[in-house]
This record gives structure tokens, sequence and C-alpha cells, in this order.
């Protein structure tokens, strides 16, 4: 293909391996430019400098969950409106213990009488199981830090979490304090944990330190500030230090994140001594990309929230992280097994509502209301139980609705967008009803006539009451009626049909005969005028059981045209014969239904 053949040729590139697009780029782009004051922002590349050379996280894997700390009662809560008050953060307590989290921020005891008074409550209460620590959070202020230690007093174990803006805005702006009085104020706070600690020597405390906006302070005075810390506090594999590098504020492409990680990881000094953690936000919405590069950089352990509260947008939701894993085939060693449960005790908890499109945990997230995406998940939902298989490769369903307690009827819902399978699929699982496959198109134009016109959704339920009104009743009461009938058999096996019918209000005895006893009915139909050939029939149980309803279908020629009819009854007969008559009632202008 010649240069001017390619669908390309005309577009630049969008970006260059070292930097933006030159000013001097043609203009490829046909809508309207400038109306955005774009020019107010800088590029991430101008505000943060990465040495990372021969980076090695895109060719890696997670093989194994990172250590998942909930940071709910602390930055998912001071994000709130209408803080937790004890019992609401107590609920949210037992709740992280239970899905299994191991370490659980619980709070900022220094900040407020409540916070200080539920880390109270939880020392004394015997709620933090042996294996579970609680981590406390404190700036880099004396009083503070004093509050802090007081109200852990009793723990067995705790981490007591110090943090301080190093970023030049914060430092200058917000502090007003330059690098080393930045660092002499860590060193002070950092000493003052140490003497704490010591003086309880029957408790295992242990530290971390986040330097607050991480992603925005120069990586030398990072490596400073932490390997500092990790000398200072005498981190030993057995009492390893905790450093906790915030994308406070996300200002980047993921990728950017994950250099500014493996770059740490390449540098913090004795590495097997230090847990490297992340505490990604997500104000460009990229918040779970970034903690998932970042494991792949060197990251050990990540901070974030169940169902991503916290700050502006949002702390990195746990749910969307721990359930991704289990989507790739790792463990993410916590309990997601009744997902509404948990949504219901976060909404609770929080006040705020979990949106219907939420990853993993939405009320919308296993549902297809689209035709060709229910015909495949019907489909495929049909092979997976065929196959037998533990793999699960439904269409469009990433994880099995069952491992996070979810049902299947919701799966598939109707509504104008949808198409047969879906429908049939419905009939199916909720009424035992099993369309033959031509009955499937025929009912879904009716169904699609009835969304359309109602704009709404069809429930089960719904379909069924329309495929009752629509092939049921007109078997049981159109314009031609069975009063009386009877059949028998004789020793040549041939099929007697004796009836009473009425036609348009008129009574008369009729009687035909067949090789089965719904052919010997169209000729007792037959000598009352009423010309139907049956092409198509079947019939089947609605459920288990012998007294379960029959369900039949018949696809019939009445008088030239086509029509299905439907009939159900306990005897298999009986539903054929209503079957039959249906398709008979049903044709337009016939006997009943208007042209
Ligand atoms: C990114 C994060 O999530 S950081 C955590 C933020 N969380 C919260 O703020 C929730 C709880 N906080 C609070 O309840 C209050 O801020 C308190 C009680 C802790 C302190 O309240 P106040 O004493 O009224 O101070 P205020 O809230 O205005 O804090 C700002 C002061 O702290 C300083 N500061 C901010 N962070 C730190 C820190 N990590 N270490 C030391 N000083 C700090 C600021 O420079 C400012 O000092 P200044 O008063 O000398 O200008
Ligand atoms: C201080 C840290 C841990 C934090 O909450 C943040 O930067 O968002």
């Amino acid at each position: 293909m010649s240069d001017r053949q390619s669908p390309m040729h005309g577009f630049p590139t969008l970006c260059t391996p070292r930097g933006p697009v030159p000013a001097d780029a043609p203009h490829w782009n046909p809508q309207r430019t400038g109306s955005m004051p774009s020019h107010r922002y800088r590029s991430a590349f101008d505000r943060v400098d990465i040495p990372l050379t021969g980076r090695t996280w895109p060719q890696a894997r997670i093989e194994r969950a990172p250590l998942w700390v909930p940071v709910d009662l602390r930055d998912g809560n001071q994000a709130l409106a209408e803080p937790m008050d004890t019992p609401r953060k107590r609920r949210m307590f037992d709740l992280l213990v239970a899905m299994g989290f191991k370490e659980i921020e619980i709070g900022y005891p220094s900040a407020s009488r409540t916070d200080f008074g539920f880390v109270r409550h939880l020392a004394g209460s015997g709620a933090v199981p042996d294996d579970v620590t609680v981590v406390v959070f404190t700036p880099a202020k004396p009083e503070l830090i004093d509050r802090t230690f007081e109200s852990i007093e009793g723990m067995d174990r705790a981490v007591v979490h110090l943090y301080i803006p190093t970023a030049p805005v914060w430092r200058e702006v917000v502090l007003g304090r330059d690098r080393a009085e930045v660092h002499g104020t860590v060193r002070e706070a950092a000493r003052q944990m140490e003497r704490l600690a010591r003086a309880r020597p029957g408790a295992d405390i242990r530290f971390e330190f986040s330097p607050e906006v991480f992603i925005l302070t120069e990586p030398d005075f990072i490596l400073e500030i932490c390997n500092g810390l990790t000398e200072l506090w005498d981190a030993s594999p057995d009492r390893p230090v905790i450093h906790n590098l915030p994308a406070t504020v996300e200002i980047a492409t993921p990728n950017v994140y994950a250099d500014q990680i493996e770059y740490m990881h390449r540098h913090l000094d004795r590495r097997d001594s230090v847990i490297l953690s992340v505490h990604p936000h997500n104000d460009r919405g990229t918040g779970t990309a970034c903690a998932e590069l970042a494991v792949l950089a060197g990251a050990q352990r990540v901070e974030g929230c169940l169902f991503g509260n916290g700050e502006r947008t949002g702390n990195v939701d746990l749910v969307n992280l721990a359930l991704n894993l289990h989507a790739q085939g790792v463990d993410p060693m916590i309990d997601f097994s009744d997902i509404d449960e948990i949504r219901r005790t976060v909404e609770y908890c929080n006040r705020l509502p979990v949106p219907p499109r939420h990853p993993y945990g939405g009320d919308l997230v296993y549902t297809a209301f689209s035709g060709t995406h229910q015909d495949a998940i019907s489909k495929g939902l049909a092979h997976h139980a065929r196959s037998g298989s533990e793999l699960w490769s439904v269409p469009y369903l990433p994880i099995d609705p069952a491992d996070v307690g979810r049902t299947y009827e919701a799966v598939i819902r109707v509504n104008s967008q949808s198409g047969k399978g879906g429908i049939a699929h419905l009939l199916r699982s909720n009424y035992g009803v099993d369309l033959p496959a031509r009955l499937r198109a025929d009912f879904s134009r009716t169904v699609q006539t009835a969304t359309d016109d109602s704009g709404l959704e069809a429930t089960p339920k719904d379909l069924w009451e329309l495929f009752e009104t629509t092939y049921l009743a007109p078997g049981r009461d159109g314009g031609v009626a069975l009063t009386s009938w009877s059949t028998d058999r004789n020793p040549a096996g041939e099929h007697r049909f004796i009836c009473t019918l009425r036609v348009d209000e008129r009574e008369g005895d009729y009687e035909g005969t067949g090789n089965g006893p719904v052919s010997a009915f169209t000729r007792a139909l037959a000598a009352a005028g009423i010309e139907v050939d049956v092409l198509d029939f079947t019939e089947h149980a609605t459920g288990p059981g012998q007294g379960s309803p029959a369900m039949a279908y018949a696809e019939c020629r009445v008088g030239g045209q086509l029509c299905w009819g439907a009939g159900q009854d306990t005897s298999v007969l009986t539903a054929s014969i209503l079957a039959v008559l249906s398709a008979v009632n049903r044709t337009e202008g016939a006997y009943g239904r208007p042209a």
C-alpha cells in the first residue's frame, strides 16, 4: 500500500519518545482547538525528574498479592462530610477483619476525640485478632506524637505512621521550611517515636513513614530522608520499616509512577529491611493502574479504600485491585464471597453510595441488556455447564458472578436493546419454558414492541405474562373453542378425535381421524371448515417430577398463514391440543385477532 492510500496518511503521531509533540507539528485534528485554557498546566515531565534507566517493570508479572492495607478509617474517613462515629467505625473495622486484612489503619488519633476514642475502644475491646496489626497516623508534631502513643497504650502491637509534606510547593507554601528544616523535623519526630516505643518493651511497635506528595518530591531528597529513617530506626528483616510513597494527587500517566517506584525500589538502603508501600489516589482516574504498575515495579504493600472512597476522587480501590488479581488467577488473599454485604456495610459506614457501574461491586456489572451480549452469555453459560471445566471463559463476564456471591438471575435483563437469546434465557431459567428456535424470534418481536412502547425494562415476570397473553391465552379463550372433547384409538392404531367446537359463537359436533391425536384434531377442525397444517411441533416438561406441567409449541399453517401457538397443561395431550388451537386463534383476521 502506498503512503497515499494508507488510512494513517496525514495523521502525525501524537507523542514522541522524548517529549511532547513539536509545536510546529501539523494540525490534523478537525475538532475545535483553543477552547480550553490548557496552557495553564504543565506536563508531568516538566515537574518530575526520574533518573531511572533500564526500567524492568514492563516485563514483570504480578504473581502474588501484595499486603493490602485499608485506610478507610483514616484517609477514607477524613474525606467524609460526616465522619464515622464509633459504632460505624467498629462496623467497618469488623468488616475489614472478616475479609482477611492483616494490617488496618484505624485513624488519626491526635486529630479528634472521636478518632482517639475509637483507638481506645479497640485497645480495650479485644476486637483486634492476634494476627491483625493496627496502624495509627500522626504528623511530625511532638504533642501530637505523644497523643498518638497515648492512644495505643495497652496494645500488644501497632504501626505508628509518620507523615510530613516533602514536595517543593508543600515545603515552601504549606510548611514554610526548606529541605534541611523538613529533614530536621522528621528526624526529631522519628527520635521521639523511637524513645516512646522503647519505653514500652512489651509491645511490638513498628514504624511507617510517608513523604507527602512523593511523586512531586525530588528523588534524592526522598532517598535522603527514607534512608536516614531506616538507619535511625535501625530497621532489620525482623523489624522492617515501611516506606510508603504516596501519589497524594495523581499528576501523570501510571508509567511515570511505576518509574518512580522502581527507582526507589533499586536505591533504598537495606532493601530487605524495608517494606516498600504505595498509596495511590485517583485524580486522573488511573489509581488502579498506578497501583498495579507500582507492584510490577517493586511495591510490596498497597494502601487504599474499599470501593475507592477517599479524598477528592478517592483512594485507590482495594476491591478493584484485589479482584483484578483474582481474575488473573492470583489469590487476592481477601474474602469477597459476599460482595453485596461488603458493599452494604461500606455504604452504611461512609453514607455514600457505590455507583451501579463500579468494577466488581456495582449493581449492573454482571448484567447484559444488549441482545448479542445476552446471546453470547447464554451460550457461554450453557457451554461452561456442559464442559464440566473449572476454568472460566464465559464471554463478557470477566469473573464468575458466583465467586462474589452474585446469582445468574441478574446477569441477563431485557429491554428494547435485547434479543431473542436473552429473552429465551430468562423464560428458561425462571419458568422452565424452553422455546423452540423459530418461536424465540417470533416472541422477541412481540417483546421488542412492548419494551419500545413502554421504554422500560421487562422483568422475567413481565416476559412470562406477555408470553401467556400472546400464546397461551388464545388456546384457552379465542374465537374457536373446544367445549368438550375426547379421543380414542381403534385396534388398527388409528386415533379418533370427537369434540364439540364453538366457532364464532356457533356450536357443532365434529370428529376426525388420523395417525395421532393431534392430526385427528386437525381433521376435526377441517370438518368445521378450518384448514390447519402442523409444520413443527415440540413439547417438554417445565420442571422435574411427574406433576410438573407440560408445555407444547405448534407452528401451523392456518388458511395459508404461518402462526405459532403454545399450550400448557399437566396433560401432554391437552397442552398439544391447546397449542394448535392457540395457533388457529392467533391467525390474523381469522377467529378473533384483527388483521
Ligand atoms: C495527605 C493526607 O491525607 S494528610 C492527613 C490529613 N488529615 C487531616 O488533616 C485530618 C485530621 N486533621 C485535623 O484534625 C487537624 O488538621 C489537626 C487536629 C491534626 C491539626 O489541626 P490544627 O492544629 O488546627 O492545624 P491545621 O489543620 O490547620 O494544620 C496545618 C498546620 O500543620 C502543619 N502541618 C501539616 N502537615 C504536617 C505534618 N505532617 N507534620 C507537621 N506539621 C504539619 C502545617 O504546616 C500547618 O502549620 P502552621 O499552623 O504552622 O501553618
Ligand atoms: C500522607 C499519605 C499517606 C496520604 O494520605 C497521602 O499522601 O495521600
